[in-house]
């Protein structure tokens, strides 16, 4: 399984496609309008947001709402279209206005963020949908929540008032906001991912796609605590006869052990930088002149933290599901479920060792 992502920030639509992604499973569109919603009506998000009424089309590989093995492709519209605009030499400090030019060369700046703005992020939240709802069908639920923004902690998902307070303030001083969030991937068997190849590994391939994600900087799977000892922080095992299951009192580890799935939930945070459009600009430099000047302001999110959940979310989905259609094949969602559902070990004692001498 695999994905392509293309459209401009501002031209007429953007467009996905999923290939290798196995027949027989019914998409629930709404579902991934849902999805949609939640990212664009994250709170701290600017004016193009208000602009913009994301809802998916998908336009192949589907026949009366039933995948059937072919290329699924996706489509949604852009609402805040490219109106003429004057050439830009001015970069941003933290977009990539400034790096992209020294790459292409093309001497206007306002061509770079049609690829470099987050705008793709929609397509990658309605494939990993589809990858979520495939998931759903093998009990597996990914959910999110923010854990900080600014200098502010969160307990869980909730936004709290002080919070959406701290975020106003931000955007009144004409300021931004970056922190973190967590991804919890829950009920998922052990031995999911794979070493025969280093890039089979499941946390190199979640880190792969956290990191494409614009403003991302880094992620942790695990108790980030590594100022504990290895007694303190390694998850020891223990044997609960009555359920017949190898259990484990803690999760430092976040479910993930050696690049596979070590049956305990995988537990991801991801850190994100500020947002790099400030309303009161930065430095920065007139390219076409060479002057000293202040950054230009462009209608811009204060804080993407909440939306980068659903993003998120679904960013790991699509991994999980790749992984796991890799490992048990990619022709049929139910037999993928039969064989996902009969690798898992939980009768591990029942005599298969034994049985299999070297
Ligand atoms: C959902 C989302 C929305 C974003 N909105 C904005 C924005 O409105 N203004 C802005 O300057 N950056 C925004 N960003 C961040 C920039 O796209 C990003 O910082 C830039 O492309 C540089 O990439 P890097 O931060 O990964 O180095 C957004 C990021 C995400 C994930
Ligand atoms: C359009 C989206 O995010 C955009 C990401 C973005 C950026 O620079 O990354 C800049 C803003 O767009 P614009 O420059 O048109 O105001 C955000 O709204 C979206 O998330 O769907």
């Amino acid at each position: 399984m695999d994905f392509v992502i293309s459209g401009d920030s501002h031209g007429p639509v953007m467009i996905g496609t999923l290939t290798g992604f196995p027949a027989g499973l019914k998409i629930n569109i709404e579902k991934i309008n849902e999805d949609l919603k939640r990212r664009q009506e994250g709170y701290g998000r600017g004016k193009r947001m208000k602009i913009e009424n994301d809802k998916v089309e998908i336009v192949s590989g589907i026949w009366k709402g039933i995948t059937t093995g072919a290329p699924i492709s996706v489509l949604i519209e852009n609402k805040g279209k490219n109106t003429e605009k004057e050439v830009r030499s001015i970069p941003r400090p933290g977009h990539g206005d400034y790096s992209s030019y020294m790459k292409y060369k093309l001497p206007d700046l306002n061509i770079y963020p049609e690829r470099n703005s987050a705008r793709w992020t929609v397509v990658l939240t309605a494939l990993g949908n589809i990858a979520k709802q495939f998931l759903n069908l093998l009990n597996i639920e990914i959910e999110g929540y923010v854990e900080s923004i600014g200098k502010i902690k969160l307990k869980n998902d909730i936004l709290t008032e002080e919070a959406k307070e701290y975020i106003d303030n931000a955007k009144t001083n004409g300021d931004t906001l970056g922190g973190s969030v967590k991804i919890i991937v829950k009920n998922i068997n052990p031995g999911i991912g794979g070493y025969s190849s280093i890039f089979e590994r499941l946390d190199s391939q979640l880190g792969q796609i956290i990191m494409t994600i614009p403003s991302v900087k880094g992620l942790i799977i695990g108790n980030n605590d590594f100022s504990l000892s290895g007694r303190e922080y390694h998850d020891e095992f223990y044997y609960e006869k009555e359920k017949n299951k190898i259990k484990r009192k803690s999760n430092n580890a976040g479910g993930i052990e050696a690049g596979f799935t070590n049956g305990e939930n995988i537990e991801i945070t991801v850190f994100l930088k500020p947002i790099p459009t400030l309303a009161k600009p930065l430095n920065s430099i007139n390219l076409a002149t060479g002057e000293n000047t202040k950054s230009p302001y462009i209608r811009s999110d204060v804080t993407v933290i909440p939306a980068s959940v659903v993003i998120l979310e679904n960013a790991v989905a699509l991994v999980i599901a790749k992984s796991i259609i890799n490992q048990f094949g990619n022709d049929n969602v139910e037999e993928i479920a039969r064989r996902y559902n009969s690798a898992n070990l939980s009768n591990w004692n029942d005599g298969f060792w034994q049985d299999h001498t070297w």
